[in-house]
């Protein structure tokens, strides 16, 4: 069997013929590479752990396939959720990228109502809609936590102003919030010295490409470097800064600061809430140990092998029905990013209705 087309570097393969007919003009520059797939295909090929059910792959990605054409899941999703930012602007990419910055390790052992959660707009927000509720709230209250030079400012933006933004309307703090304001002083400095504090600026050298952004940010900030080892082999997931670039895309709608040509080549984001519906639909499958120590709810180490085979099971599984849904309905606006989204969602409304899921892994990490 061939390499399959989609891994083919058809760039690479035109330069080698013209090269051979005589054509010796400059090559094409080699084009940017995240290398979250190739990881996440090592990862799952080397996995003891975890597995996938071909058959209910099949299923999944029919059923995905049916259910994203009626709710005619699009970009525009994106902007219907309710604290989500509705305005075209650079106020926005610089909402978007504070949020995605600070987008990880919501969870936990808490009941509902002890848990950390924000009071906004007369509603409770928990999770990752906590983290955008206080935001907004900080917001309407005057302060510019969305903006970079605010970060680095060391008399305005003290650590008690900080945790006055991200205070609980419970007893439980937010959790690991002395890393997520070392990510606000790393991206600040990072943003001011060399973006005149903009991200949005950081977008435009990116040139239109999502995979170029998504590897500066994780060459320019280590808090984006979700980089591990695997079986003595580095991987990547880059979640939050793929997650980021897809944000921003799918509020923009694929144009002005969300214009990327090679959206489709971002993958999964490698969450804990993901992983949870790709099991429910028995797509993704644990081994009895690992399983064991999901369901009670016990630790799973950040980097730990454990981890990194659910988080690169997950990308590959999505790949997979990206894959299968694009082979029965080639005309599918379908790609990772809003078959992730779409099953996010989904989670996020399972859990509503009281679904019987398993729990979602517990790693703390600023990865995701
Ligand atoms: N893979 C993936 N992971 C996502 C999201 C989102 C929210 N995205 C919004 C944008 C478009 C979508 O329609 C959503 O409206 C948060 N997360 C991750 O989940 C965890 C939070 O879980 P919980 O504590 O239950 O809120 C945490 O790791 C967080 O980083 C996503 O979309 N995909």
């Amino acid at each position: 069997m061939g390499i399959p087309d989609d891994e083919i570097d058809h760039d690479l393969l035109d330069f080698m013929r013209a090269a051979l007919q005589g054509n010796t003009e400059a090559p094409p520059v080699a084009k940017p590479k995240t290398y979250v797939l190739e990881s996440a295909q090592y990862i799952f090929d080397n996995a003891i752990d975890v597995a996938l059910s071909r058959e209910h792959v099949v299923k999944a990605a029919e059923n995905i396939y049916t259910a994203m054409t009626k709710k005619a899941y699009s970009t525009e999703t994106w902007s219907s959720h309710e604290l989500h930012p509705k305005e075209k602007n650079e106020a926005t990419v610089d909402f978007i990228f504070t949020m995605d910055l600070l987008n990880f390790s919501f969870w936990s052992e808490l009941p509902p109502d002890k848990r950390f959660a924000v009071e906004y707009k007369g509603k409770t927000w928990s999770g990752y809609w906590s983290l955008v509720a206080l935001l907004q709230r900080a917001l309407d209250e005057g302060i510019p936590i969305t903006t970079p030079s605010y970060w680095i400012d060391t008399e305005l933006c003290t650590d008690e102003q900080l945790r006055h933004v991200f205070r609980s309307n419970t007893d439980e703090p937010f959790a690991l919030l002395e890393e997520r304001f070392e990510c606000l002083r790393e991206a600040g400095r990072v943003l001011c010295d060399r973006y005149d504090g903009s991200f949005a600026n950081m977008i435009d050298e990116a040139d239109g490409s999502a995979v170029a952004l998504v590897v500066r940010l994780a060459d320019e900030m280590e808090c984006f470097r979700d980089e591990h080892m695997f079986e003595k082999r580095p991987v990547n997931f880059y979640k939050r800064a793929q997650i980021l670039v897809a944000d921003i895309w799918a509020c923009f709608n694929g144009t002005s600061f969300g214009y990327f040509e090679d959206i489709d080549d971002l993958t999964m984001f490698a969450d804990y809430r993901v992983p949870v519906t790709l099991t429910t639909l028995n797509c993704l499958l644990y081994g009895p140990t690992l399983e064991a120590h999901i369901k009670e709810k016990k630790i799973i180490p950040s980097g730990s092998s454990w981890e990194v085979q659910l988080r690169g099971a997950s990308v590959w599984c999505v790949e997979q029905i990206r894959r299968e849904i694009l082979r029965n309905h080639p005309e599918a606006k379908v790609n990772a990013v809003l078959i992730d989204f779409y099953l996010y969602d989904t989670a996020k409304e399972m859990e509503e209705k009281g679904t019987e899921m398993i729990p979602h892994h517990r790693t703390r990490s600023i990865w995701y």
